[in-house]
């Protein structure tokens, strides 16, 4: 089963360090999530692990393998796949072009579309006419066409009805189930706590609580003691 280790990351924006001696892993077949308020520093952190910001100290590692050192681009062809935030897609290009543009020679789009049958009926139109959350569809099945080990998801509930949130997080679930390790950022964390094996906080910039899912979704005064970065104590 493959492992990705993060020990002691820092991470910096404009000189201030927003991510701190943070450590935590991810297993593959699990979901992981990583929870913690606005400004709280999770989404840089996912931007360090996959490359698209540069660590400052510490290390990540596959398996054992550095990838701190390494191009966004290796990372990805290591198995690392990264949904980030803006939910970017090609407007103009239709959904089928968009998915086709993320395949690798000799793959075809059919792993985004069994995940997310929806699509299917959606093929042909320009991608910018989708809903938010068609378009979240699309970019979290155009991430597996590479085949990562790993998908790190930043927020995909954001500005979306309830009824697509629980589409998608049963999607990622399912993701998990077979095979691929996902570490998922949330600010909403009762949707999050459902699926995920094993969560963490994060408050300015550091973990400041690590365990399993299920611990933290039974505990409201915990989760809410961590988010308002009080005493890690139960039922304060
Ligand atoms: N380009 C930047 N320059 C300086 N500071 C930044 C920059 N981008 C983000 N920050 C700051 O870094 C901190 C962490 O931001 P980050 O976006 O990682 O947090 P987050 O937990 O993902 O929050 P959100 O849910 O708002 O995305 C915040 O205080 C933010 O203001």
């Amino acid at each position: 089963m493959s492992v990705l280790s993060l020990a002691d990351v820092t991470v910096e924006r404009s000189g201030l360090a927003v991510v701190r001696d943070v450590s935590l892993r991810a297993d593959q077949g699990a979901v992981t999530v990583l929870l913690g308020a606005n400004g709280a520093g999770k989404t840089t952190l996912l931007e360090g692990v996959s490359g698209a910001t540069p660590i400052a100290s510490g290390t990540i590692t596959l398996d054992g393998r550095r990838l701190d050192g390494l191009r966004a681009w290796r990372r990805a062809r290591a198995g690392i796949a990264h949904v980030e935030q803006d939910r970017a897609v090609f407007r103009d290009l239709t959904l089928r072009e968009n998915l086709l543009a993320a395949c690798r020679r000799g793959t075809t789009p059919d792993r985004a579309l069994d995940l997310f049958p929806e699509l299917r009926k959606q093929l042909h139109v320009p991608a910018g006419l989708l809903s938010g959350g068609e378009q979240q569809m699309l970019v979290v099945g155009r991430a597996l066409l590479g085949e990562p080990r790993f998908l790190l998801v930043d927020e995909m509930s954001l500005g979306l009805a309830p009824i697509v949130v629980e589409r998608l997080a049963a999607a990622v679930r399912a993701l998990a189930d077979d095979g691929v390790g996902v570490l998922l950022v949330e600010q909403f964390a009762a949707l999050a706590l459902r699926i995920a094996d094993r969560a963490y906080v994060m408050s300015r910039g550091r973990i400041v609580y690590e365990g399993d899912g299920a611990t933290l979704r039974a505990d409201h005064d915990l989760l809410r003691g961590l988010y308002l970065g009080e005493p890690v104590e139960s039922g304060v």
